[in-house]
């Protein structure tokens, strides 16, 4: 599904109103029947539904949500934080006909003010934010910020048109933005309300269809969700007289005392997203067989100048890193594999300590590709940024360092995102708590190298990955939601892939314009910056 920035958005409704001859009252109409809808979804038959209305269309939408709901004999205010002299034309039209719907009443539109507002605020049974949507920019004015933090001491439930007040839809951030427990977008979501942390402050999100037209916007979508659907495209295709040979043969590099469990997972997470052949690659020192014995050992001889290129003959991905520790040998097989291996190269854990001092170094001389799987921590260890400005700016960050090592970086978390070097952009919001669990992004570095050694190309294979990872962990939820192990994890990897390639061919009857609820986040919110990483 296509996600948009705020400024895609605004050229699509500018495009759809001049050269695609819909109105803007129009447009209009629709997202403020949407919210109307979703006020009712929070509370079906209200005593009251107050609007705090800003300057600009945001605004308008919440005020034509208004009319909707008194149309249908609910009481409403509209509480106004700017003079009518700065309203936009649409917001004042929508005042006027508000004004008519609501029979005149002196206190159906009213004046913001901390003290005087708290009471209908208090008293109502939901509150609808249309004070900002995607005209934001910086940080919230103050008399914005008042009437956030009124908005968020109060226990009513809020819902936000678009997008929270004070939340940027271009990155997420957003420290001090409206506290949702629903939010009804437009036409697409928002990428700052699907990544961490603005997906903390949506509430459940509703992405409503309004009519505009996305040709006039954009020739190709440069950021994107993944819905089930879009999985029958990605999957592998495994033709019935397949054999082991064609299912790809992975190599795991990695491991040190203490941690040869690290590449087994990783191994494991390969072969249950279907590759063909695991070989595992350890230093002399390290173990001769592995916990599982579907997975093979290729120990390095104590000198190994002259004997790597025998090593990665016959190999088709190397996944580098897990459980390595940093060393002048790691550094020489590394380098090995960057620029003489010519297959892709998935680089985690270990890899991003080994080469914190030097990160362009990363880049592979050969130009083959190259996949980054850091967790925030080891990406900001990498960089030598503090992790809260990594989890602050990941969205920027991911696009730059994506662009500058030609690489393409998954950086895991609750909303794992994903960065290509020509600007493609995705997020995943499959996932579940019980994944915080040793070795669970070890296996994902060996989920992205299975679907690669099948073939799958590396945005697709790194996508699928981190959908399936994700849907893995919330299938295990079903029966175990604390305590799982991460092999268990690579299981349900296999499991879920299994699923979703015999329900590909079965196509769901669906209503295209309908409203679709993207998400439920846990509440309460949790601190964003900061953190567990701060600790690694
Ligand atoms: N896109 C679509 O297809 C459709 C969009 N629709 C709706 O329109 C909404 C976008 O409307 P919009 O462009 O009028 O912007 P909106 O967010 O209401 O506010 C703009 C005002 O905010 C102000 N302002 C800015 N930053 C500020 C700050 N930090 N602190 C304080 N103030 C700040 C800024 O003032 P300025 O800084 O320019 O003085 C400006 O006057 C969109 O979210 C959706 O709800 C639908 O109706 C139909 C189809
Ligand atoms: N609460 C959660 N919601 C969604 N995904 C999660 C959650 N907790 C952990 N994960 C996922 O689990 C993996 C953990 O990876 P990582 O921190 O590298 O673990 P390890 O280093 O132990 O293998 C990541 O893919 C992350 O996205
Ligand atoms: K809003």
């Amino acid at each position: 599904m296509k996600v948009v920035i705020p400024s895609e958005m605004s050229r699509m409704e500018k495009r759809t109103i001049q050269e695609g001859f819909l109105s803007e009252d129009l447009l209009m109409e629709r997202a403020g029947l949407a919210v109307a809808r979703g006020v009712l979804a929070l509370s079906p038959f209200p005593s009251s539904v107050v609007a705090m209305v800003g300057k600009g269309n945001n605004g308008a939408d919440a005020v034509v949500a208004l009319r909707h709901l008194a149309l249908k004999s609910i009481k409403t205010a509209a509480i106004l934080l700017y003079p009518e002299g700065e309203h936009s034309k649409a917001l004042s039209l929508a005042l006027k006909r508000l004004s008519v719907a609501q029979g005149g009443r002196p206190d159906g539109i009213l004046h913001f003010s901390p003290q005087t507002s708290i009471h209908k605020l208090r008293h109502a049974s939901v509150i609808i934010d249309g004070i900002l949507g995607t005209g934001f920019k910086g940080e919230p004015a103050n008399e914005v910020l008042v009437a956030i933090e009124t908005m968020n001491a109060l226990h009513v439930p809020v819902l936000s048109v678009d997008i929270p007040t004070g939340l940027d839809g271009e990155t997420g951030r957003g420290e001090k933005a409206v506290q949702a427990n629903r939010t009804v977008t437009f036409a697409f979501p928002k990428w700052g309300l699907l990544v961490d942390p603005g997906c903390r402050y949506t509430g459940d999100l509703v992405v409503s269809d309004i009519g505009l037209y996305p040709s006039l916007s954009f020739p190709a979508p440069s950021r994107q969700l993944i819905l089930p659907e879009d999985m029958a495209t990605l999957l592998p295709k495994r033709p019935p007289s397949l054999h082991k040979g064609q299912a790809g043969h992975l190599l795991v590099w990695g491991g040190s005392d203490g941690k040869w469990g690290a590449p087994m997972l990783s191994g494991l997470g390969g072969q249950r997203a279907g590759a063909g052949l695991l070989t595992l690659l350890f230093p002399h020192t390290g173990p001769k067989t592995s916990f599982f014995p579907e997975q093979m050992i290729r120990s390095l001889p104590e000198s190994f100048s002259e004997g790597l290129s025998a090593i990665f003959d016959n190999i088709d991905v190397v996944a580098m890193g897990p459980g390595l520790s940093p060393g002048s040998e790691e550094l020489q097989i590394s380098r090995y594999v960057l620029d003489e291996f010519s297959g892709p190269v998935v680089a985690d854990a270990g890899i991003f300590d080994l080469y914190r001092n030097f990160p362009m170094s990363l880049v592979r001389s050969n130009g083959a590709p190259l996949i980054l799987t850091p967790h925030p921590g080891e990406f900001a260890r990498y960089l030598n940024l503090p992790v809260s400005t990594v989890l602050e700016h990941s969205t920027e960050l991911l696009l730059e360092w994506s662009e500058k090592l030609s690489a393409i970086i998954l950086l895991k978390g609750y909303r794992t995102i994903i960065a290509a070097p020509d600007g493609r952009m995705t997020v995943n919001m499959t996932g579940s708590p019980n994944m915080a669990t040793a070795g669970s992004g070890d296996v994902l570095t060996g989920v992205i190298s299975g679907l690669l050694a099948q073939g799958t190309s590396p945005y697709e294979a790194v996508i699928l990955s981190a959908y399936l990872h994700g849907l893995a962990g919330a299938e295990l939820a079903k029966s175990r939601s604390i305590g799982i192990l991460a092999r268990e994890l690579a299981d349900s990897v296999g499991l879920v892939l299994s699923a979703a390639a015999t329900e590909m061919d079965q196509s769901v009857p669906h209503d295209p314009w309908g409203d679709i609820l993207l998400t439920r986040p846990a509440r309460p919110i949790l601190p964003t910056t900061g953190g567990p990483y701060e600790k690694i």
